[in-house]
This record gives C-alpha cells, structure tokens and sequence, in this order.
C-alpha cells in the first residue's frame, strides 16, 4: 500500500491528504435538512447527513488527490449509526481508488493492540469465514504504550500489505508536555522517531517503508530534524491550514526526491465555503470549495517546493 500511496502522490502531482472530518456544524442546512426528513433528528439522520456530506467532497476532490484521513471520533460521536456511516465512507473512497488512511489513534498492551489491527487493517476469522470489518488502507497509531503495542499492527501490515503512521510529534498546542521530555539530553520525540525507524527497516515497499509517521505542521524546525532521523518513513503532516500551518514551513518534511510527506487538511477543505476565500461558492456548492481549497494547497505546496 506504500508503492500505492507514492506512485499516486506522483500521478496527482499532490502530497496530500484531505480529512474527513465531518461535524454536523459544517454541514450545510439543505444536507443536514433532506437527511432529517428522511430519518428524523436522529443518530441515523446525522449519520446519513455526514455520509452525504462526504460523498459530494468525495466526488467533487477524488481525481486530485491521492488519500483521505477520516477521523474515527467523528463518526463514533454519533454511535452506531456513526460508524456505519465511517465505514460506507472507506468503503466508497476504496472504490475511488483513493487511499484511506484511518485516523483511529490506537495502541494498547499486545492482544489488545491485535484486536485493533485485525478490526481495523486485517481479517477476523468467525468460524469458517473472514471478515474484513474495517479494512483501511493506512491506521495512525499512539506508539507511546512501548513496542508491544506496535508490534502487533506492524504484523498485520506485512500480512495485509497496508501500513501505518506512528505519533512521533503531535500537532497541538500542548505536544510538548511529554513529547519533549529530555532523556539524557534528548527530546522524546526524537527517541520514538528513532524507534519508526528501527521499526520501519524491515518493512519497506519499493522507496518509503510501509511504517510511516505523524509530524505536527505546526513544528516546522522538529520536522526538520526528524526527516533525518526516518529517512524512509513517510511522514504524514496534520496541521495545515485550520492549525495554522502553510506550505513554506512544510519543505523539510520533504526529501530532496520531492517525497516522504504527505500533508492533511480537515476543516481548512470540508468546511472550505465557511470561508472568507471561497464563500461565493455559497453553501449549496460546498463540494465546489472544497475543491478550490483542494487546488490552493496543492499550488501552495507546489510552490513551497519548487522554490527552496
Ligand atoms: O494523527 C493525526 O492525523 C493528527 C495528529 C496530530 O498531531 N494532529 C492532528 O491534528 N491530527 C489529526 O489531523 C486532523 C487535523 O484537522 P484540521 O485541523 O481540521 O485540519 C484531525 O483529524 C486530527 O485528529
């Protein structure tokens, strides 16, 4: 999945990931109406309005773009119905050919941690069937249980050819509380960016390992840094745009080749016609937004590159 995910970053011409994200507060009133009428105000009517919701993103961005990130507790905010509506979403991006890259930040102790990775990368076994429940491309995952944590999704990847991005440095204000702890004189960040590392090695696609990790925009001079440290890990960047990240403090996430990060945007694209920038598309052509937002960021990162 890998090979998948830099071949279609090189087809698109764009290192980047769009978030679905969706809360029912940037969902426009006609969507969030018709599905009302349809199942009442209801967990299942806001469930359909956010798989609408995705739907028309999806159409109006999918031949653009190489992945999309949905983010679980988005849809789990919503219980059952919310997840149902999570999984029709990976299902149609995986019939567009897009990479899905599941956003469900787990990681727990070892049998644990192996529940989550067959539920969510890899197959369950009930009796004489499989099942595939989840089955996304890509799941980000919290490393800071230790290794028996990780081991098991590392394991499923290389039997399901999928893979991971492991939190090395997150994107919030408050990352740095333990993330940048010093050990004998060195941040912790860069301790788990060794370990990716170490983990990714003997799990490499073509170029990149398929054991990637997570690297905040919005701390540009730690990228930097940790770019050397992973060399083959691709780096997935959360924080552009609605965090305040923008394309020129992105250029050292990226190797020289032009590849190894890949950028998300949530609300700064689903919620694009929110905005200032794009508001003449107007509510009724959200998906028209999105899809200028879509073009501003991969002009802005274009740009970024082409001129360091
Ligand atoms: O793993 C992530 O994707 C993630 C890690 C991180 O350090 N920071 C971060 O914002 N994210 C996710 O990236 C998305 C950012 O959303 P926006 O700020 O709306 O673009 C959300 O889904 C976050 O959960």
């Amino acid at each position: 999945m890998i090979n998948k995910l830099v071949n279609k970053i090189k087809q698109t011409g764009a290192p980047i990931v769009v978030g679905l994200d969706p809360m029912l507060n940037y969902i426009p009133e006609h969507v969030q109406k018709k599905a009302f009428a349809e199942y009442g105000e209801t967990l299942e009517g806001a469930a359909e309005a956010i798989w609408q919701f995705n739907k028309e993103i999806v159409d109006k961005t999918c031949d653009l773009i190489p992945a999309v990130k949905p983010q679980i507790a988005m849809y789990e905010q919503f219980g059952i119905p919310g997840l149902m509506a999570f999984k029709k979403t990976v299902d149609y991006c995986r019939e567009k050919d897009l990479v899905v890259i599941g956003d469900i930040k787990r990681g727990d102790i070892g049998s644990t941690s192996a529940a989550y990775a067959v539920g969510h990368l890899g197959k369950v076994q009930v009796g004489s069937k499989t099942y595939a429940p989840f089955d996304e491309d890509f799941a980000t995952v919290n490393p800071y249980l230790g290794s028996d944590g990780v081991n098991p999704f590392t394991e499923v990847c290389r039997q399901e050819k999928k893979g991971l991005f492991i939190l090395v440095k997150t994107s919030n204000p408050s990352s740095g509380e333990f993330q940048d702890q010093l050990i004998d004189g060195r941040p912790l960040y860069e301790l788990v960016g060794e370990k990716v590392a170490a983990w990714g090695a003997d799990c490499m696609g073509d170029e990149y390992s398929y054991i990637g990790a997570v690297v905040g925009a919005t701390y540009p001079e730690m990228g930097k840094v940790l770019r050397r440290i992973m060399p083959k890990a691709y780096i997935l960047v959360p924080g552009y745009g609605a965090q305040g990240g923008q394309g020129k403090d992105l250029v050292h996430f990226f190797n020289e080749d032009g590849l190894g990060a890949i950028v998300n945007s949530s609300r700064g694209i689903i919620a694009a016609y929110k905005q200032d920038a794009y508001a003449q598309f107007g509510p009724e052509n959200f998906g028209d937004a999105s899809r200028a937002a879509v073009k501003a960021m991969i002009d802005d990162i274009g740009g970024a590159l082409a001129d360091r």
